[in-house]
């Protein structure tokens, strides 16, 4: 099936299989509904339909609703686009049905596909396929009716885990089909070939009386008791600050507990009440609430979603779920009918923490690693560390010791060029020094196979200066890895105007393999995200230097939703990279760095961050780290020498002005990397910022939020500070004509920048 639709087969055993197709994931999108809608209806009235298969085309059930929707009501304000199907369909049509439905799934039942497949009489499944309501990391919450059957099937705590969202990067936690069986959401796996016979025997089954004809919805046995119940909301929701989804999906299953989850789709009466509370056994307060919230947890469900698609958590979540996925179609590389080539075997030149860290995601994924050190000492020094990254996914419980095996017989360290005769890629990862660099890329072109890409994890050296001393310059290419690079999920792929399509779009798919978000940009110092980035630190250290206590600043900064401050982030960096790229960004941004020996006090000081203990803050393992009163000293030392605050009395400022006087500047060095055509879209700064920067998702990525704030807002108040505080704040030119035009910043969101298509 290749258009959008949904087909029935009825069997001469009497089973209709159902089958919705909308590739690539079956999302549920309107002709899905009236598609259903049509052969439900059908499949009634036949007298030779005894029972009903619901499935998915393409080896996959469903990957729930079409968010394109979302996007469309968060364009339009509109929420009558949402369909109203829970309980039209889901519960009249199907769980009420005088026909039992068994759901057949494969590959993934996400968000509305698992709630679909909830409302079936029975689910069986291929064992890995993948179950959950990630509703809430859209910003929203479940609204076909899984906030009320999922505690059903597998209990509250379970439930909850799967739903709620938390960490900073928003996941709700899915889980296999395997485990599923034990939770009571699957009823019986099978493999990918049985799944239609095994299907089609169970809805007989049910049908002629000898398997259990189950409504999800009336279930209660899994409950706990009210009291229970509370406790385990309360608790959930304790964790959820800046997520409101969280609270309302809790709200949401709660007012399912207390009046019964059937009770809610009927029409309303004292009797349905009465017989709900009493098969529930859940006490007298249903009794005191005001009449109207009787009406149908579903009613509250659905209206609970409604009211929540429109808030800006929503809006922000939704547009990074799109943003991601934008960042794969790269103009002239993705859309030019390129097939990706098979890389098999990556060389790893440097077994530090990059290079160690990168070789750790390689492995993992299946991929041959030669890791190249210059001596023994530093080769096992670099095999350790990748044991002891595989060793600490165990300890997270994200990696078995088969797997850590598995992935470490993939590993080979060496001394020599030897094995690089048969690499399909290297990737060298050694200090920040150009005449080595430079050295390495000329040894390793004449060693490699042609068809070899040449790939550096430099953060910032221009890459025409790296291959500078070969002739294959359309093989050189940026993989700007963030540390830990086998837990960071971005992957920075910087191409210079020689380098190949074929090679951008190799990398883009190793980078999908090892689990990477690959986003592609041009050649500049710092490339996108350490250029954008830049200002941040420096903006936190001006603060500093005009009298605001620095765990203050930190303070702030979390509250506003980064993982932790930047000073803080600066001791966990350490400050080796940042005193080695100083010189670097002062010379290709003249003017517009703000300089202060802050750093070299630091380390002058025995301070090198949280390395050794010491830094800003004082660490202890085990302990969270503390603020280090004896920092004073270093920091009056560099007031002292910083020229802006020499004599200034400490400036007052608000909550606000920290978080505008620190993200401003990196709003505005962003708007120069969209105007430079260093990103393909501003979405992708986006990606960027939340990835590799920790920006906060839920607020849509640096770009998205700095257009919620407004570009003449952000212009007017960089304009105040520089002329308080000099050039490191003057507008850009980018800026200066969004905010006289009264353009939001993004508006090249989906296209190239003009002066990337110019380039390209
Ligand atoms: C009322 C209900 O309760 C509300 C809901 O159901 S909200 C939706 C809940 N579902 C989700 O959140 C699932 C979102 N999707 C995903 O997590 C992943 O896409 C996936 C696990 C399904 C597949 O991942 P993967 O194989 O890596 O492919 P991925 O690149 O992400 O997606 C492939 C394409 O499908 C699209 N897609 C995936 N899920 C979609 C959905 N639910 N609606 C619309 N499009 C979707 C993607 O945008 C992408 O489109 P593109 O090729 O044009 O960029």
């Amino acid at each position: 099936m290749a258009r959008a639709g949904v087909v029935m087969e009825v069997g001469s055993d009497g089973v209709a299989v159902i089958t919705m197709s909308n590739p690539p994931v079956n999302a549920l999108g309107p002709s899905i509904f009236a598609g259903l809608k049509e052969k439900y209806k059908e499949a009634m009235k036949r007298n030779d339909v005894k029972a009903i298969v619901l499935t998915g085309d393409g080896g996959k059930f469903s990957g729930g609703f079409d968010i394109n929707v979302f996007a469309e009501v968060h364009k339009t304000g509109d929420v009558s686009i949402l369909p109203d199907d829970s309980i039209n369909l889901l519960a009249s049509t199907i769980e009420d049905a005088n026909k039992p439905s068994v759901a057949a799934i494969q590959g993934l039942a996400l968000g509305g596909g698992l709630e679909l497949a909830m409302c079936c009489h029975a689910r069986i499944s291929t064992p890995d396929a993948q179950l959950g309501l990630p509703e809430l990391t859209l910003g929203v919450i479940p609204g076909f009716g899984g906030t009320q059957r999922l505690p059903r099937l597998v209990g509250l705590p379970k439930a909850v885990e799967m739903m709620l969202v938390s960490g900073h990067t928003l996941l709700s936690k899915s889980i296999r089909a395997k485990e599923g069986t034990e939770y009571g959401l699957v009823d019986a796996t099978t493999s990918p070939e049985n799944l239609l016979i095994v299907s089609r025997r169970w809805a007989l089954e049910i049908a002629e009386g000898s398997k259990p004809w189950i409504s999800s919805l009336k279930r209660t046995d899994k409950l706990t008791s009210l009291s229970e119940a509370r406790k385990i909301l309360h608790v959930s929701g304790k964790h959820a600050p800046n997520m409101p989804q969280n609270q309302v999906c809790l709200d949401a299953i709660e007012e399912g507990i207390v009046f019964g989850g059937y009770a809610g789709l009927l029409k309303v009466s004292a009797f349905t009440f009465t017989s709900a509370v009493l098969c529930t056994s859940f006490g007298v307060r249903v009794f005191v609430r005001p009449v109207l919230s009787y009406i149908m947890p579903h009613q509250k469900e659905a209206r609970l979603f409604k009211e929540i698609i429109l808030t800006t958590t929503a809006r922000s979540l939704v547009h990074a779920f799109f943003a991601e996925r934008a960042t794969s179609k790269v103009p002239n590389v993705s859309d030019v009918g390129l097939k990706s080539s098979h890389i098999r075997k990556v060389a790893v030149i440097g077994g530090g923490l990059m290079g160690s860290g990168i070789a750790t995601a390689l492995i993992l994924n299946g991929l041959l690693v030669i890791l190249k050190e210059i001596d023994s000492t530093l080769l096992q020094r670099g095999i350790k560390t990748i044991t002891a990254n595989l060793e600490g996914l165990m300890k997270k419980g994200s990696l078995t010791l088969d797997k850590k095996n598995e992935a470490l017989t993939l590993l080979k360290g060496v001394l020599d060029y030897s094995e690089f005769k048969e690499v399909d890629m290297v990737i060298e990862a050694v200090i920040e020094k150009v005449p080595l660099k430079q050295s390495i890329f000329n040894e390793i072109e004449n060693i490699c196979p042609r068809h070899c890409i040449l790939a550096t994890n430099t953060s910032t050296i221009d890459l025409n200066i790296v291959g500078e001393r070969t002739k294959s310059q359309d093989r050189i290419v940026g993989a700007h890895f963030f540390s830990p690079a086998h837990v960071m999920p971005l992957l920075e792929i910087v191409r210079t105007e020689k380098t190949s399509p074929q090679v951008i779009l190799d990398l883009m798919t190793v980078g999908k393999i090892i689990k990477k978000v690959p986003i592609v940009v041009g050649n500049c110092t710092g490339f996108a995200v350490n250029r954008t980035f830049f200002p941040y630190n420096q903006a936190a250290q001006m603060l500093l230097h005009l009298g605001v206590d620095l765990y203050r600043i930190d303070r702030v900064i979390s509250n506003f939703g980064m993982p932790m401050g930047p000073f803080q982030l600066q001791d966990v960096a350490g400050y080796g990279v940042a005193l080695a790229v100083k010189p670097i960004f002062a010379s290709s941004f003249e003017g517009r760095t703000f300089e202060t020996d802050l750093l070299e006090l630091m380390v002058q000081s025995g301070r090198n961050g949280k390395a050794n203990g010491k830094g800003y803050y004082l660490y202890q393992s085990g302990s969270k780290p503390k603020p280090d009163p004896s920092i004073q000293t270093v920091i009056d030392e560099s007031r002292k020498r910083t020229l802006i605050t020499s004599g200034v009395k400490p400036v007052s400022v608000s909550d606000q002005e920290i978080v505008e006087m620190i993200f401003f500047p990196v709003v505005n060095e962003a708007c120069r990397v969209m105007d430079e055509g260093v990103v393909v879209r501003s979405s992708d700064i986006d990606v960027a910022s939340i990835l590799g920067m920790g920006f906060p998702k839920y607020r849509g990525g640096l770009v998205f939020w700095a257009d919620t704030i407004g570009s003449s807002y952000i212009y007017s108040k960089l304009k105040k500070l520089e002329d308080a505080y000099g050039r490191f704040f003057t507008p850009s030119k980018y800026l200066e004509e969004r905010a006289a035009n009264g353009l939001p910043l993004s508006s090249a969101n989906s296209t190239p920048s003009q002066a990337l298509q110019a380039r390209l």
